[in-house]
């Protein structure tokens, strides 16, 4: 069978990527997709299936941003290594806030060791000037702390819905207003499992929710500009570097979820990525305003959140139905 006309070579040459979080994780795996460094999508010595190498042969610039110098330092030199001297890709890294909107000072004009951390304009500008265009952009940086709704401090609260919702939103902004407004473009919003709610997590819940509904109003405000958006919502997927957020709990908090996936495994961020660049990609021309979810069903299934057995819950109303309920309900008589 001929390779799809879709995922043809070349699908991404010549476009220019701003991946949020792009050094790390999921983030790292669109990257690497982009970049067609994906040597993830074949087992080591397997031969290449002939439609699957049409998916391998993209490539583009792409710039990785967020807030830690050195591990976007890290990544970029590892992405370095491994785009081949005849590939057109590029990455570039620029340190960046996302929950930073505002040129608070103006951007270095000379050359700078290290790369000042610059707010989220400011990043958008230095892409432009140095690439002179925005095809796409995945937010994917952000994240959270484990805890109970009633102990998130107000400043803990603020610092979730400002990097998730309104990092976000920053970044959508800028990119439209600054180019893809007049040129389209493809935005890929990174959410979560939170469709039962985020018990354990609530703040992230409540701004996830918020940027899959900030999806749909852009999708439609944005449409004829020729600019697509979508979000994705994984389910829970492992890295080194998402375990480690959660600190001592973390390595634990992953082992637990394993049974809640109808998997019966973890995902990883190559399963993730692959969907991303799907939605930037022309396979995905007549889809916006949609959130994939990528968790293997996890989402229809059973919640981690363990409810104690109690007796707080109001009392029902009495009544024959109840009655009939206890009845149900009472032991069996012994013999
Ligand atoms: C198996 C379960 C997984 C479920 C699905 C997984 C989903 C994932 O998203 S995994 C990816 C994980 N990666 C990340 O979360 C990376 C990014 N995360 C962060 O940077 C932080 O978690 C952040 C979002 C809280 C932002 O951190 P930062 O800007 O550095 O803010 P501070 O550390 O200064 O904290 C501000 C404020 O927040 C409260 N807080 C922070 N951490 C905790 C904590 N562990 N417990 C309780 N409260 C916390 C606290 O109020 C902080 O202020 P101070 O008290 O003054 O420090
Ligand atoms: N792993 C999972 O199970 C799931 C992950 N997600 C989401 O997917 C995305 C990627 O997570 P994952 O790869 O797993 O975990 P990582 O912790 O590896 O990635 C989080 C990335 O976000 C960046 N980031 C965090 N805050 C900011 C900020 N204020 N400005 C700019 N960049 C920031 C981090 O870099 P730096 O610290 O340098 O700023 C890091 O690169 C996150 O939004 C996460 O919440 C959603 C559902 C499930």
């Amino acid at each position: 069978m001929a390779a799809s006309s879709v995922f043809r070579p070349g699908l991404f040459n010549n476009k220019v990527a701003i991946v949020t979080g792009g050094g790390t994780g999921i983030g790292r795996a669109i990257s690497n997709e982009l970049l067609e460094l994906g040597e993830h999508r074949r087992p080591k010595g397997a031969r290449v299936p002939r439609g699957a190498q049409s998916f391998k042969a993209q490539s583009c610039c792409v710039v990785i941003s967020s807030r830690k110098l050195e591990r976007l330092e890290k990544a970029a030199e590892e992405m370095r290594e491994k785009i081949p001297p005849s590939s057109p890709a590029r990455v570039s890294l620029q340190p960046c806030n996302i929950r930073d909107e505002d040129e608070v000072s103006a951007p270095c004009r000379r050359p700078v060791l290290p790369p000042p951390s610059l707010t989220v304009k400011a990043l958008v500008s230095s892409v432009l000037k140095q690439f002179g265009r925005i095809d796409y952009l995945v937010n994917n940086g952000g994240g959270q702390f484990s805890s109970p709704a009633e102990h998130i401090s107000s400043k803990g609260w603020k610092a979730v819905v400002d990097t998730n919702l309104t990092g976000t939103f920053h970044c959508c902004k800028e990119v439209y207003a600054a180019w893809m407004k007049q040129n389209g473009g493809a935005i890929v919003n990174i959410i979560a499992d939170m469709w039962k709610g985020f018990p354990g997590m609530a703040h992230t819940g409540a701004a996830r929710a918020a940027v899959d509904n900030l999806t749909k109003s852009l999708a439609i405000e944005w449409a004829s500009s020729g600019v697509r958006v979508n979000a994705v919502a994984p389910g829970t997927i492992f890295s080194k570097t998402a375990m480690e957020n959660y600190k001592e709990l973390g390595p634990n908090l992953f082992k637990r979820s394993i049974p809640f996936s109808p998997a019966k495994r973890l995902g990883v961020p190559e399963e993730i990525s692959s969907t991303v660049c799907f939605l930037l990609s022309p396979a995905a021309s007549y889809i916006s305003g949609a959130t994939l979810k990528v968790d293997a069903g996890q989402s229809l299934y059973r919640s981690m959140w363990e409810i104690p057995d109690h007796e707080a819950w109001p009392a029902a109303p009495e009544g024959e139905n109840l009655e009939a309920l206890r009845e149900l309900l009472k032991p069996p008589s012994k013999l």
